[in-house]
């Protein structure tokens, strides 16, 4: 970008086009603010040539349309302007709706830090004289795409599908080595889909874009879509637990969701509209919604396949800047909330391995466990699980002779316990299955007997 990006001064911003070139399988979305420069991001699904034809092409422009107005919000944060325009299509009420919820909600965190209002300004434009689509079954082949992010939560997704012997492919977005190598460790066929945001955009933040968090499960979630589609396969498949559906109380304001696009609001608006408008018979859906982090946190202990691989530290997963030196940062809020969560159920020397160091036994850590406690502080904006369930992890580990006296379960129990009811702090009640989810029926049953198993 030559002349100095005016943030404030933008009227517009633009969805110009998009593309699919089906013999290299490189998509091109195309976005601009105002008459600017074009901004042109890339994802390239493997696999090509792609012959598409009849209802199959006409669902990829659908899956590609989509995912062009979701990936979207990355360029439209940066001035946030009065005006959407979608130059080169036109969307019908449905689509506005999905866009409008996505866009808000998912850029909660995103307004709350930068102090703007959202609620009612974002507007996409609905074309003219359009009915609602309904989309046909394609009969997609039986075959699960099931999204990996390095962490625990898709390799408990993972080993559940293999022992309900539903094939699966370990699908990925982007360049992460650390998530390279836990798909490879699943020992099952792999995709690795590539993402390029618009190199400007880097250059715009540095000129003083708005900057902040985006809905990034649900952008990875269209682009699963449309590699499902092209490979013609009938589940797209997600690891989002339910206590992601819960944000973080901020007095003054409300709840304020960080991981908004992994929750059931976002699965659920996203999920029928794929098989209202895209396929049919393809299914998007998260196979974890009915467990909270604690019950992910209990699966993902029965087996040590993973302990030398997985990181959910999110500091692994930057796209640009350094690579951490260690697979666990152990200072930062995810760090914090996965070792709490898994301690209940791992031998502590098991956990201290993994982590390279006990994090309850540091006091320098007390503010960011405090804050997963909900305790003179907010829950962190990070994928984190509830204040409850960290609150209910340390009472346990305070009734442990292995773990009471460490540093932060011996405060806990002496400072913080007494301040709470017994009924809030026992694990049990919160490692039962939810009922509400969205898992093809039939699934939904042997999962049941899977994790009660
Ligand atoms: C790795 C990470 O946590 N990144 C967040 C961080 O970004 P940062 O500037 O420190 O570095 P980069 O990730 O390299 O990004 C550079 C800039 O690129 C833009 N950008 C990046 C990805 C994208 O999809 N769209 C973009 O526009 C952005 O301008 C970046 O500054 O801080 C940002 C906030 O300022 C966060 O938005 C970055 O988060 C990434 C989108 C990301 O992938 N985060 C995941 C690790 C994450 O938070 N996953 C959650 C799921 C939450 C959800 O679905 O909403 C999870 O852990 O479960
Ligand atoms: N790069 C990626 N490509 C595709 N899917 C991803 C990617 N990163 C994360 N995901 C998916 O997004 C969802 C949310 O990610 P999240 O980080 O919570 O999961 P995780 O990495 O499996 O576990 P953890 O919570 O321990 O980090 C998961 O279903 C995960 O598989």
């Amino acid at each position: 970008m030559s002349a100095q990006f005016q943030r404030d001064a933008v009227r517009a911003f633009r969805f110009v086009r998009c593309g699919l070139d089906a013999a290299t399988g490189v998509a091109e979305l195309v976005y601009a603010f105002d008459d600017g420069p074009e901004l042109t991001e890339t994802i390239t699904i493997p696999g090509a040539p792609f012959a598409l034809a009849g209802a199959r092409a006409h669902a990829v422009e659908q899956a590609l349309r989509v995912l062009h107005l979701i990936a979207g919000v990355s360029y439209y944060k940066a001035a946030v302007p009065e005006q959407i325009r979608i130059d080169s299509y036109a969307i019908d009420a449905d689509t506005a709706a999905l866009l409008e919820l996505i866009y808000v909600n998912g850029l909660g965190e995103f307004a709350y830090r930068n102090g703007l209002n959202l609620h009612g300004k974002i507007r996409f434009p609905v074309g003219e004289g359009r009915g609602e689509d309904r989309a046909p079954t394609l009969g997609l082949r039986q075959h699960a795409l099931v999204a990996i992010g390095g962490g625990k939560d898709s390799l408990v997704s993972i080993e559940a599908l293999r022992a309900m012997e539903i094939e699966q492919t370990v699908t990925w977005v982007g360049g992460s080595q650390l998530i390279a190598a836990c798909a490879q460790r699943t020992g099952l066929p792999t995709l690795n889909l590539g993402r390029a945001l618009a190199p400007q955009l880097f250059e715009l933040n540095r000129q003083g874009a708005y900057n902040g968090h985006i809905p990034v499960t649900v952008v990875n979630s269209a682009i699963m879509v449309l590699a499902a589609l092209l490979h013609g396969v009938d589940q797209v498949v997600f690891s989002n637990e339910r206590s992601a559906s819960y944000g973080s109380l901020i007095e003054g304001t409300g709840e304020v969701n960080h991981q908004w696009s992994k929750g059931w609001a976002c699965e659920q608006a996203f999920g029928d509209y794929v098989q209202r408008h895209v396929a049919a018979d393809l299914h998007y859906y998260s196979l974890l919604r009915p467990l909270s982090e604690l019950a992910v946190a209990r699966q993902f202990a029965r087996t040590d396949r993973y302990d030398a691989h997985f990181s959910s530290c999110n500091r692994n997963f930057h796209i640009l800047g350094e690579r951490p030196v260690s697979r666990w940062c152990g200072v930062c809020p995810k760090c914090h909330f996965v070792f709490l969560a898994l301690a209940p159920f791992m031998t502590k020397p098991r956990l201290v391995g993994i982590f390279g160091r006990n994090l309850l036994d540091d006091p320098a850590q007390t503010d960011g466990f405090d804050a997963l406690l909900e305790y003179r502080n907010h829950k962190p904006f990070e994928c984190v699980g509830e204040g409850r369930e960290s609150r209910a992890a340390l009472a346990a580990l305070a009734e442990r002779p292995e773990w009471r006296e460490d540093a932060l379960v011996e405060r806990f129990a002496r400072e913080i316990r007494p301040q709470l009811g017994d009924d809030d702090l026992r694990i049990e009640p919160l490692l039962t299955l939810d009922e509400e989810q969205r898992l093809p029926p039939p699934l939904w049953e042997r999962l049941r007997a899977y994790f009660a198993a």
